[in-house]
């Protein structure tokens, strides 16, 4: 494989958070390597700890949450160590910005859009009065807003939601961020839209050499846009590898379960495969592969060691018994061996 530089190195991290006096860990000991220039794509179900995850790498925790250990590595810094305001906003929006699922509560709903995209300009980079309404028009212009020099003046309610979407882009855009990380970017949009504000990340990726992190429930999204797909279960990433890798060679039972509940394969009058059982109470300790009760293969040693991971190929890995030379062969659901068929086409666009 090439050899790609790392933008971002996150090791053994840990995440916890203070509960009505009890604690729950939301991150435990994840590690991930984010290489200059690629698009990553995280996902999981709700709860598996993908936002709080993300959200560590931009000081974005809840008030009540801290990290308990690890080390989230950036151009040299080590983030985790970060604990004031006034070190964070050197990286927030200015090294890393992040585009959230819901467009409204990222704007203002009192300015206009323009007035917006030119503070957060002036705010992050050198370029004022004229210049910087000029380069927030352009801005306007890349993100897909036509007439941009007269929606420059327009407030957010003005806008639709796919519109609003690329406000919020544009926004993020404004500060010359290294990594962009969407987070579920497309939920609370129709479909037709959600392609079009995906195909507009894409180009902006090319475009502003973005490396950009996708968080996202939903593994159809991740199979038109991610060079690489992470899988996260109870605040670990249990399978990583290229997106073809995972999609059509995949390991962990739960990458199992998450592709056999992909719409795309439903058939016809028949009910959509949902995932078993509930993940595990983040207030109790773990124990061996947290995926295991809900694990139909599960093996004996699933309940009391936790596997560590085992390589694929150079670029693949995962974390389950399963691929111990000593372990049983367990073959993957008949519904997902040929997926291929799906999402093939899609991929080379
Ligand atoms: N402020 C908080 N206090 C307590 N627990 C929290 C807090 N924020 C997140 N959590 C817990 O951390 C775990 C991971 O949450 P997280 O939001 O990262 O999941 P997610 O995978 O992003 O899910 P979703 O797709 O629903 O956002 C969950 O169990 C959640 O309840």
């Amino acid at each position: 494989m090439e050899r790609k530089e790392k933008i971002l190195e996150v090791k053994d991290l840990v995440v916890k958070f203070r509960l009505r006096g009890e604690i729950l860990t939301a991150i435990r000991k994840a590690s991930l390597d984010v290489y200059k220039g690629e698009s990553l794509a995280i996902v999981g179900e709700s709860g598996s700890g993908k936002s709080v995850f993300t959200k560590s790498f931009m000081g974005l925790l809840d008030k009540n949450g801290f990290i308990d250990g690890g080390k989230i590595k950036y151009m040299e810094k080590d983030l985790s160590t970060y604990k004031k305001e006034k070190d964070w906003i050197k990286i927030r929006g200015k090294e890393i910005a992040m585009v959230f699922q819901e467009p409204m509560t990222s704007l203002n709903p009192l300015k206009t859009v323009g007035k917006q995209i030119k503070e957060t300009i002036e705010l992050h980079r050198d370029i004022r009065g004229k210049s910087s309404k000029e380069e927030a028009i352009k801005i306007l212009e890349d993100v897909g807003i036509s007439k941009a020099s007269m929606r420059y003046d327009s407030y957010p309610h003005e806008f639709s939601g796919g519109m609003r979407q690329r406000v919020v882009i544009a926004i993020a855009i404004a500060c010359n961020p290294k990594i962009l990380i969407c987070d579920e970017p497309t939920t609370a949009l129709d479909v037709t839209i959600q392609a079009q504000i995906l195909n507009l990340l894409k180009r902006l990726k090319k475009k502003y050499n973005l490396t950009t992190i996708y968080i996202t429930h939903d593994l159809g999204v991740v199979a038109n846009v991610a060079d690489r797909v992470a899988v996260m279960y109870a605040g670990d990433i249990v399978e990583i590898g290229k997106a073809e890798e995972v999609f059509y060679n995949p390991k962990h039972p739960y990458t199992w379960a998450l592709l056999s509940s992909l719409p795309q394969l439903g058939k016809k009058g028949e009910a959509l495969y949902s995932i078993e059982g509930t993940p595990p109470n983040l207030f109790e300790e773990i124990k061996g592969d947290a995926f295991a009760p809900r694990n139909p293969r599960a093996l004996n040693i699933d309940f009391v060691k936790k596997p560590p991971y085992f390589s694929i190929s150079p670029t693949h890995k995962a974390k389950t018994w399963l691929l111990d030379p000593k372990a049983p062969l367990v073959e993957p659901p008949e519904g997902i061996k040929n997926l291929n068929k799906y999402f093939g086409g899609k991929r080379d666009e």
